[in-house]
């Protein structure tokens, strides 16, 4: 079943706001010895602001290449991604960056923190590069990293903490910037099970406090079901599950 998409995400009337996310009919191909294979073959999604989606779909199925698209990335051979309405197929390198920076946060399997930076200095540093001051940014990181219980480590640095702290810090860093759409490939898939439920609570409290658009991909079906939605991924195609 494919998901039909009005991308602007308004009725006919026009009167809801736009969609956080909304992929319509991207294609992705990669160059592969002599051939190509098709990742994505046309996949449409839609996330409204404050939903919150699992991606649950086999190894090599193609979702980190559907978050990186969704996260600008990368670039799509076709189709369109609009981030909050926008249509962002045609930008150039400079207004990608832009939109990413002021509207998307990520978080990777393995944390990618600045190792020689604290946890606060982690989190700071993207909401400086956006333009504020170092006083106001360490403010909310100390807020944010607290509301994740690391009110206790905030100048330890990422070597010092473990990695269900270090997987918070880059929760912390994802919502800096207070994004509208929060993308995360396996946040917790370099996790033990403990750790990981605890990490993976943290995430979706905040998610729900703060009401960003996320879209999740994770191996593990009960993380999924505290989502609002879970997808997967047939065929290069965004499939609805139940
Ligand atoms: N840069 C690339 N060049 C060539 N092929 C690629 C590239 N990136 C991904 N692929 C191929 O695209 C397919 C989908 O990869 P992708 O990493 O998106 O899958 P995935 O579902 O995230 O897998 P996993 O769960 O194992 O991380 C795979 O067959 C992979 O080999």
């Amino acid at each position: 079943m494919d998901t039909p998409v009005n991308p602007r995400g308004r009725t006919a009337q026009g009167a809801r706001p736009p969609l956080a996310l909304a992929l319509t009919g991207v294609v992705r191909r990669y160059s592969q010895g002599q051939g190509a294979i098709e990742v994505l073959r046309g996949a449409d999604l839609a996330i409204s602001h404050g939903q919150s989606v699992a991606l649950v779909a086999p190894s090599g199925s193609g979702k980190s290449t559907l978050l990186h698209i969704a996260g600008l990335l990368e670039q799509s051979d076709a189709g369109e991604v609009f981030i909050d309405g926008i249509p962002t197929a045609r930008l150039g390198d400079g207004e990608r960056t832009r939109i990413r920076r002021l509207s998307i946060g990520f978080i990777y399997q393995f944390h990618h923190l600045l190792p020689e930076l604290s946890a606060v200095e982690n989190v700071s540093m993207p909401q400086m590069i956006r333009g504020l001051s170092r006083k106001e940014a360490d403010a909310r990181a100390k807020d944010l990293l607290t509301y994740l219980g690391l009110g206790a480590r905030l100048t330890h640095r990422p070597s010092e903490l473990s990695g269900g702290e270090q997987q918070r810090v880059a929760i912390a860093r994802a919502l800096a910037n207070a994004p509208r759409l929060l993308l995360a490939d396996e946040p917790t898939g370099n996790l033990d099970p403990k750790t990981s439920d605890h990490v993976f609570g943290a995430l979706t409290e905040l998610v729900r406090a703060t009401g960003v658009a996320a879209l999740i991909a994770t191996h593990n079906l009960e993380l999924a079901s505290r989502m609002d939605r879970r997808v997967t991924l047939r065929e290069g195609k965004v499939v609805e599950l139940a």
